[in-house]
């Protein structure tokens, strides 16, 4: 994904980013599977996620995700790193599932949390787990607008045709002077989850 942002990034002009994942899922989130195969490495693998939802929280070009099917733990956090989010009315989840799974969340996730929603809104969906359809991401503000099946791309697209114009080394400077506290803290090597049998959250 740094590849894909390096080559986003490197063009000149208008330009801004949407992302979307695969048949009905938008992403689940860390690979539980190859944690569990690699101990030693969690935190470095952790530590590098959570520098791409740096990078993306603070991007000097607009970012839209569009979240045609499920956005689970660092799915839905890498989703709360765009500007904004357009979910699928009627099928998906959304869900922080740290607190169901047993599995705590590095300084740097939670700030990120803390900095894209509002206070009750990230303490409700982080200390319940819940697993929210579009209607109810929608009211929490988890997200910025639903759509149909077929209309989650073109409400991205659409948007993010609309906002290119604003992509510049301006747009990043606005974005870090909201986010610098989160963009300090998910910088910031993650610790502690190496050789634990809860791996993440
Ligand atoms: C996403 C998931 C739930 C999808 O399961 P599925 O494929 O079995 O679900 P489905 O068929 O799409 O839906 C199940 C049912 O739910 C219904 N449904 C689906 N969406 C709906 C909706 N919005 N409203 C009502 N019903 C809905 C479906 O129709 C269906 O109903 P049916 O069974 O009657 O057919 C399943 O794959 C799953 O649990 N995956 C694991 C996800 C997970 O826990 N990820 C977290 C990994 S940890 C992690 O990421 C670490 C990270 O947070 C830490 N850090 C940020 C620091 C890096």
């Amino acid at each position: 994904m740094h590849t894909l942002l390096d080559e986003v990034e490197a063009h000149d002009g208008p330009r801004a980013l949407v992302t979307i994942g695969a048949g009905k899922y938008y992403s689940t989130g860390a690979d539980l599977r190859w944690v569990g195969a690699h101990p030693d490495e969690v935190d470095e693998y952790l530590s590098e996620i959570q520098l791409l939802f740096a990078r993306l929280l603070v991007a000097p070009l607009p970012t839209v995700a569009a979240l045609q099917g499920h956005t689970f733990g660092a799915g839905a956090f890498l989703a709360l790193a765009h500007d904004r989010a357009v979910m699928r009315v009627d099928r998906g989840y959304f869900c922080l599932p740290g607190i169901t799974i047993g599995a705590s969340y590095a300084p740097g996730t939670v700030a990120l949390a803390a900095a894209r929603l509002a206070p009750r809104a990230a303490h409700e969906a982080l200390v319940s787990g819940r697993r929210y359809g579009g209607a109810e991401a929608l009211t929490l503000g988890l997200i910025d607008e639903t759509a149909a099946e077929h209309e989650v791309l073109s409400a991205a697209v659409e948007y993010a045709k609309n906002v290119a114009h604003t992509r510049g080394p301006v747009l990043g400077e606005i974005k870090y002077g909201l986010y610098e506290d989160a963009v300090t803290r998910l910088r910031m090597p993650v610790r502690g989850y190496n050789n634990t049998s809860v791996a993440c959250g």
